[in-house]
């Protein structure tokens, strides 16, 4: 094989080199021929960086297509399905947090009736993740679509918009329990308060822009004692941070209806409850803990006052939100400018007739035939309050709501669910 030098100069034939001449250009090949075998080498390892480059960015794009973030064309197709409309006059409705207790029931009541529904869920570890895993699974079942996403990211949300025209935003993404408020504060911020923010503000720039709908708290009113609670009692002094995040959502879904001419409904939830619930609320892990033989800790108030909740079931608030989706003006904006006044309001969703904590144990242990070990100890200055009481009547008169299942009907039905989805029986303890 002929040297490299002879193969990218050879010799001219006919041409007398002397010898000096000869060093000197030898030398110079071989200088020059160096440079390119340098060259050769960056090349290639140009070329090398360049496919490995090229090849991470194929898996990337594999993987979100296989796990069905967003991005990809299956992914826009999905959305694309899950939002159309089956009704007349019907609408298509965003719910963030729809693999979340609420979200779950709301979501399935629209697509049941002919609306477009596209979820979206962050599934994140606040409480056992299977259990959104399985309200997922459920929601698809029914053709309803979930984003795997968090309403803090902005360009997800752009995303969405851009390919689905939505008439409405069901917000009910949060971070959600009045004591843990103590444990991880910083969680309440970035979704109660931050994640809130950037999805008015993917709202605002959206064309058109939809109607949001969005879950205020009982809690807002805290350590008011005006009984019954109503909309326009003072709500200045919460006694939690979670409480605070909400009510520091009122006021910051307030300037964006002022502003951007966005159309708001915030609905004050009064301790829901029922089947597929949460596992952190008070009614779950009791039943929970009777069932396995634990003891529950029973929180009571100052001067031995037992605690009273105005327990609402799910199907009322279920009945409360569409109500509200169905009654919510139009947002006037567009191009994020306003061009007129848009519906602001604000409603209590509770059952009006509150019932003490002893008194909740009493059904749950009636309808799960066990007898609770309670343990009552002194209010800890966790954050909660003494009792809440909703007057309905702004609700009843705007949304035609009206509460019809009490405590005992509903926690029968919880139990019911209960015992099924964790395939119970009296003598297998429930993990
Ligand atoms: O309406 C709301 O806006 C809120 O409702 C719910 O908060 P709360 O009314 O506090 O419900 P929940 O925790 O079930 O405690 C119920 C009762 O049991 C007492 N309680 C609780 C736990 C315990 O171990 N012992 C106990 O006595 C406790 O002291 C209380 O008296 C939602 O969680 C919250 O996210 C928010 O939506």
């Amino acid at each position: 094989m002929r040297p490299l030098e002879e193969q990218l100069y050879p010799s001219t034939p006919g041409k007398f080199k002397d010898k000096t001449y000869y060093s000197v250009n030898r030398q110079f090949h071989r200088c020059f021929a160096s440079t390119s075998t340098m060259f050769l080498w960056a090349l290639f390892l140009i070329a090398l960086t360049a496919s490995y480059l090229s090849f991470q960015s194929f898996m990337d794009s594999g993987t979100r297509y296989l796990s069905s973030t967003w991005g990809s064309l299956h992914w826009e197709k999905q959305v694309r399905d899950s939002a159309q409309i089956h009704r007349v006059n019907g609408m298509s409705v965003l719910v963030t947090g729809a693999a979340g207790f609420v979200g779950t029931h709301v979501s399935l009541a629209l697509k049941k009736r002919g609306d477009g529904v596209v979820g979206l869920d962050n599934f994140n570890n606040y409480y056992d993740p299977s259990l959104k895993k399985a309200r997922k699974n459920l929601l698809n079942s029914q053709n309803i679509f979930i984003v795997e996403g968090d309403i803090n990211d902005a360009r997800m949300l752009a995303k969405l918009f851009d390919i689905v025209a939505f008439t409405h935003v069901m917000h009910l993404a949060a971070q959600a329990g009045v004591r843990y408020a103590m444990e991880n504060p910083q969680s309440y911020v970035h979704s109660n308060i931050a994640g809130l923010v950037t999805l008015l503000e993917a709202c605002k720039n959206a064309n058109p822009q939809p109607a949001i709908v969005w879950a205020s708290s009982s809690s807002v009113y805290g350590l008011n004692e005006k009984v019954p609670f109503s909309e326009s009692d003072r709500t200045d002094q919460p006694a939690s941070l979670y409480a605070a995040t909400k009510k520091a959502g009122e006021e910051i879904t307030h300037t964006y209806n002022h502003i951007y001419g966005l159309s708001i409904t915030g609905l004050r939830f009064f301790t829901v409850y029922g089947p597929w619930g949460r596992p952190d609320m008070a009614y779950f892990s009791f039943t929970r803990n009777i069932l396995q033989g634990k003891p529950i800790t029973i929180y009571r108030g100052k001067n031995r006052v037992d605690l009273a909740r105005d327990f609402t079931y799910i199907d009322d608030i279920v009945k409360g939100c569409v109500g509200s989706l169905d009654t919510a003006g139009k947002s006037t904006g567009s191009g994020g400018k306003k061009r007129g006044p848009a519906t602001y309001r604000i409603f209590n969703l509770g059952n009006t007739s509150p019932v003490t904590v002893p008194m909740m144990v009493g059904m749950l242990e009636k309808h799960l035939k066990v007898k609770a070990k309670k343990h009552t100890v002194d209010m800890l200055g966790n954050g909660d309050v003494p009792f809440t009481h909703a007057n309905i009547s702004s609700a009843r008169k705007e949304l035609g709501y009206k509460p019809t299942t009490d405590l005992q009907t509903g926690l029968r039905k919880f139990v019911r669910w209960y015992l099924s989805y964790y395939g119970y029986s009296q003598e297998k303890s429930v993990k």
